[in-house]
């Protein structure tokens, strides 16, 4: 008896003891698929294929870059697919947890400029651009003190003396340059289009290296350019062929560290594109070909800082006063901070190498694809381009009778509502970064739903409210500074189509006004973390558009090739900018 009870014992314990085992394993399996598989939040749609799979959402977007040859317009397309302004996906690989797409304007104009304390900068950006520039204060959160020691370095670089006095006269020069060069091809192109696109990067690149480190007129691209272009024996276009058939002029090479910064801003693209972005623009960046352009960028940077802390004057209020580029206030504004905490500067300090480039990179790439895509709306969008050229004549009569050259007077000192609309709609309809996100720093809700601390969302500004119509949102829902909000939608019947009129108003003499106001446009995000260099881009674009389109007529090409395919690098890019020119002031 006392052995059957031992042995029944003994299998018993066995029996617990593999019961044990299973459980754990059991609740192991459950832990781990809990970690790794899509786990999605109540009450918000999701892609239902998704939920099962390990790499959720991800296959979907790689398919439709496959088919589209870009990613950007897949998360809008979510948001029109489950027919919902907010849904969930899971674009990363063994995470559980999933990323908020949020497409309606109301909500996140809100979240940005008003609700920045329940949401930081994300992972999206700090991903992408944290290998390469670790310091630049993209990549830092905002409630910390370096933070607030990034914008004080930078902040000179926005205000409106280096703007006015430094950057529009950079501006002006550079867009002249452009103008002499495309008035130079459009000779020699004999009525027949050709690819613009290199020359707006150029002359943007030109622009931003002037008002960063100054820039001799025999080191410009553009100058370069037109130089080349005119000492090349390019034989006029006949009229005898197609005179749609594009005209290809030979571009210049970059000079070496013209061409490092170009590579070193297309690599930051695998950090928007890739599923494991950091990682992956690390590895690229430790790679022979960008290693090199690594080493060919900081060479230039030491070069440029010790020029510029050469000629730096004794006292603060002198260099204060006396600087003429980006880099001298940078050099000035680290001197006057390490004065103030009794330490000694640090020209070369890994910031001032991250923050200058940061600059270079974010004052470029940006602000000429806005305008490549602006050409091609001008040229091929009956109406806008004629009614700007009109309102500029009326704004500068004597320029127009004299058939002179505007002056950059003229330009910065006009009151041409109709430019600045065209500018606003450009800037919403080309939206060249459609996605920026935010990350929830604490336990919080959207639109009535739990967002969980550390949640990841993205805010979509090139689909429903900002290009399509406005997706229905139960007002109740909304925050309380989001029932606030005086932001109309657009019009369900134009919110697609390239409208300057729509930015326009009438005051209360009859005047027209232009109004920034009157519908929904994010192309510069908002809030505390909004885009830095926003007041150089307008001020750029303003220049530059009044330039081409008094000097230029740009003319349709609708009925030819004009494939409108697009490029996703930092921004998007379209792959090319066909123009054909006819030119109006010689
Ligand atoms: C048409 C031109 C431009 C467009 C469309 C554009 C767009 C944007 C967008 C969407 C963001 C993210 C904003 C957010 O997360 O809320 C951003 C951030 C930024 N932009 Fe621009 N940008 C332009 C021109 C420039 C220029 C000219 C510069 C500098 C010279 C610049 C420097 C930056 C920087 C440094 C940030 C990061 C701000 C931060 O993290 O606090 N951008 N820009």
């Amino acid at each position: 008896m006392e052995r059957l009870v031992k042995s029944a014992l003994e299998e018993s314990s066995l029996l617990l003891k593999v019961a044990v085992v299973v459980i754990a394993a059991g609740l192991l399996f459950a832990a781990v698929r809990q970690r790794l598989y899509p786990q999605p939040l109540p009450w918000l749609p999701y892609n239902q294929e998704a939920k099962g799979r390990l790499f959720g959402d991800l296959p979907s977007l790689m398919s439709w870059h496959k088919k589209y040859g870009e990613q950007r317009k897949w998360y809008q397309a979510q948001c029109l697919k489950l027919n919902s302004p907010m849904v969930q996906v899971f674009l990363h690989p063994f995470d559980g947890k999933p990323s908020i797409l949020l497409c309606d304007h109301r909500e996140i104009r809100d979240i940005l400029m008003k609700r920045y304390k329940e949401f930081d900068r994300g992972n999206r950006e700090q991903n992408a651009f944290g290998a390469l520039l670790p310091q630049q204060f993209l990549s830092i959160q905002t409630p910390t003190p370096k933070f607030k020691f990034h914008k004080e370095l930078m902040k000179d670089l926005m205000l409106p003396g280096f703007l006015n006095d430094v950057n529009a006269p950079e501006i002006y020069r550079k867009s002249i340059a452009l103008l002499d060069l495309w008035k130079a091809k459009t000779i020699i192109a004999n009525g027949r289009p050709f690819d613009v696109k290199w020359d707006i990067h150029k002359a943007a690149f030109d622009i931003i290296m002037a008002v960063s480190f100054g820039l001799k007129d025999e080191d410009s691209c553009t100058i370069k350019q037109l130089r080349a272009t005119l000492a090349e024996d390019n034989p006029r276009a006949s009229r005898q062929v197609d005179l749609n058939e594009p005209y290809k002029f030979s571009s210049l090479a970059m000079d070496p560290e013209g061409q490092a910064v170009l590579d070193l801003t297309e690599s930051i693209s695998v950090g928007f594109s890739s599923p494991i972005p950091y990682i992956h623009s690390w590895i690229l960046l430790h790679m022979p070909p960008l290693r090199n352009a690594v080493q060919v960028k900081e060479q230039m940077t030491r070069r440029q800082i010790d020029g510029a802390v050469a000629k730096l004057p004794p006292t603060d209020e002198e260099a204060q006063r006396n600087a003429k580029t980006g880099l001298e206030y940078l050099i000035f504004r680290e001197r006057a901070s390490a004065r103030k905490s009794g330490r000694e500067p640090n020209y070369h300090s890994r910031y001032i190498y991250d923050e200058l480039f940061g600059y270079l990179i974010g004052g470029h790439d940006t602000t000429s694809n806005s305008l490549a895509w602006g050409l091609m709306y001008l040229a091929d969008i009956e109406g806008p381009q004629k009614k700007l050229r009109s309102k500029l004549k009326e704004a500068f009569p004597e320029a127009a009778r004299e058939k002179r050259q505007l002056t950059l007077d003229e330009i910065t000192k006009a009151n041409v509502p109709y430019l600045e609309a065209v500018n606003e709609e450009i800037l919403r309809f080309s939206v060249v970064i459609p996605v920026v996100s935010r990350k929830a720093v604490c336990d919080t809700t959207i639109l009535g739903h739990a967002i969980p601390k550390g949640t990841e969302v993205e805010f979509v500004f090139n689909g429903p409210g900002f290009l399509k119509p406005q997706l229905p949102v139960n007002n109740e829902l909304r925050s309380e500074t989001s029932k606030l909000s005086k932001i109309r939608d657009w019009a369900r019947d134009d919110v697609d189509q390239f409208l300057p009129e729509r930015w326009l108003d009438t005051d209360h003499n009859g005047n027209e006004v232009f109004d920034a106001l009157k519908g929904p446009m994010m192309t510069f995000g908002g809030g505390p973390r909004g885009c830095y260099g926003k007041r150089l881009a307008y001020m750029e674009m303003r220049i530059i558009l009044a330039l081409l389109v008094w000097n230029f007529e740009f003319l349709p090409m609708k009925s030819q090739r004009r494939p409108f395919g697009l490029l996703e690098n930092i921004t998007v890019e379209p792959s090319e900018c066909l123009i054909k020119i006819k030119t109006l002031i010689q």
